[in-house]
């Protein structure tokens, strides 16, 4: 069994800004101790998380774990309560966004819109019941097999149905 990814939200890095010492005519107010210490926990558990492949999982996870919450304090809780409906659009605008950045050869905005494609992916799958092991298993049986080949093993019936 793969081990259960944490589910905390991501926290973004504090920004260069908010790193600074603060000035010291304008003392801080002391943030209550609990509350930055657990702050700091989740901050060190994020970061400490790999940039890889290893993120549509604990991303799943987390949408996952969004399903039938506050639809206020959540994007994923509030476009699952939306509907079957709502998902499959947001998810077809993305791709669309993601193909004019393709088409048009903006790299930089085609990793954006990627992501976005990919997290609208895993909304679609949450709200479909599908898991990512599903989708992983099949990607691991067309390993090896070439589309070429795999086109051509197709039978007849089914080429002259699609045109
Ligand atoms: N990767 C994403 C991600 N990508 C895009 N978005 C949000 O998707 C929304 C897209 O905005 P749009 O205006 O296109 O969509 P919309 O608000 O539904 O507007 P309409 O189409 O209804 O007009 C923005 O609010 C983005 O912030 C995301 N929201 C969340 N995540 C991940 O999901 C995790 C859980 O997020 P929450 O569910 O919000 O806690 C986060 O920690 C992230 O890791």
């Amino acid at each position: 069994m793969t081990k259960k990814p944490s589910i905390k939200t991501p926290v973004k890095a504090p920004s260069k800004a908010s790193t600074k010492a603060a000035p010291k005519s304008s003392p801080k107010k002391a943030a209550p101790a609990k509350k930055s210490v657990k702050a700091k926990e989740i901050l060190e558990d994020t970061l400490s998380q790999s940039a890889d492949e290893t993120v549509l999982d604990r991303l799943y996870q987390v949408v996952l774990s969004r399903k039938g919450t506050d639809p206020s304090l959540s994007h994923s809780a509030r476009l699952l309560s939306r509907g079957t409906y709502k998902v499959a659009q947001k998810f077809g605008e993305e791709a669309v966004e993601c193909l004019i950045e393709a088409v048009a050869g903006r790299k930089d905005l085609l990793v954006g819109e990627s992501a976005d494609v990919l997290y609208h992916l895993i909304v679609l799958w949450v709200d479909a019941g599908v898991a990512p092991e599903d989708v992983w298993a099949e990607l691991r049986r067309r390993e090896g097999t070439s589309g070429i080949a795999e086109k051509a093993s197709r039978p007849k019936e089914n080429l002259s149905k699609k045109g």
